[in-house]
């Protein structure tokens, strides 16, 4: 069995002349949770829009499961569950009866399959109580259980810790957990809080102006987080030739023109580095330790606030 759950080839969608995603590929595999990171309007909803089929792509491929087509067959979009703007529950019914009807409308004959993912999710035991009544938190795992009733193997969630208290926020991170570890299950999902993200996700697509800007796993998002020398001067490429000439290494120069030197790799002797500089005629004006964290990265990557 193929480990690829996902793969999308130059995926564009235009809105009249403006791109909400922009030749955008990824890959995304088994068991594996994806957090999906942007600014506001990066085009994180239209990409999930597009890969849940809600939205046909102007350009490009989608092939959900080894399965290619522009307009993705229905058999195929039953391996998919999504959860993208609030869950679509009767606000009358109970956590039951919103998941009967989404299995008969899904026309999933298993009936067992209702309390499993009650359970799952933690709403087995919430009786006669209707769904208007339940908590943030308690919809958001009730919509996740109605996106789980076919058993996707690609669950698709957009910010669905939006709005939570902090007790819903780890519920909703246990589960999404539980799904990828015992299950199997691949996740794609946005939120803008990328601390809670940072432990969520196992793999992480940045994207911004509808552009994949980096895609990376944890591992290697915590090599790049280690500690690093932040080098600055007022000429950044001078900067850049001084360093290259003094042979640094783990060396990685950011949109700003500011150069991060990893410790790791480089050690920590500062006064040689100030010295090296001064020697070929560049004043550092800055040269800080640092450790990044995720947040850090993203807008390093993105190149900072706009
Ligand atoms: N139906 C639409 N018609 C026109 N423009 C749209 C439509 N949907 C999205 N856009 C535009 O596409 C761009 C990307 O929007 P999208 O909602 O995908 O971003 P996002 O990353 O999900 O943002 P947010 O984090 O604020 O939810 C935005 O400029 C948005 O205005």
């Amino acid at each position: 069995m193929s480990d690829v759950v996902l793969r999308t080839r130059g995926l564009t969608k235009r809105y009249g002349d403006r791109a909400a995603v922009e030749d955008l590929s990824v890959t995304l595999e088994r068991g594996r949770v994806y957090g999906l990171i942007g600014r506001n309007g990066a085009g994180k909803t239209t990409l999930m829009r597009m890969v849940c089929g809600l939205v046909t792509p102007t350009q490009g491929s989608i092939e959900l499961l080894g399965d290619e087509s522009s307009a993705m067959r229905q058999a195929d979009l039953r391996r998919l569950g999504c959860l993208i703007e609030g869950p679509g529950l009767n606000p009358r019914m109970t956590a039951r009866q919103n998941m009967h009807l989404h299995r008969i409308l899904r026309g999933i004959p298993s009936e067992s399959v209702e309390s499993e993912l009650l359970r799952l999710v933690g709403l087995d035991d919430t009786g006669r109580k209707r769904a208007g009544d339940f908590s943030l938190g308690m919809r958001q795992r009730l919509g996740i259980a109605v996106a789980l009733i076919a058993n996707p193997e690609l669950l698709v969630l957009d910010e669905p810790i939006n709005g939570l208290d902090p007790v819903g926020v780890v519920e909703v991170r246990d589960l999404i957990r539980r799904l990828s570890h015992e299950r199997g299950t691949t996740v794609l999902v946005s939120s803008h809080n990328l601390p809670e993200l940072y432990q969520t996700a196992t793999d992480y697509l940045i994207v911004d102006r509808g552009r994949l800007c980096e895609s990376l796993s944890l591992e290697e998002l915590d090599v790049r987080c280690q500690q690093y020398l932040l080098v600055e001067a007022a000429e950044p490429a001078r900067l850049v030739a001084a360093l290259e000439a003094m042979g640094t290494t783990g060396m990685r120069v950011m949109p700003d023109g500011s150069v991060r030197i990893a410790r790791a790799t480089q050690g920590d002797d500062r006064e040689a580095l100030v010295r090296g500089l001064v020697a070929r005629d560049v004043v550092p004006t800055t040269l800080a330790p640092h450790t990044e964290t995720l947040e850090s990265y993203f807008l390093s990557v993105i190149g900072g606030p706009r």
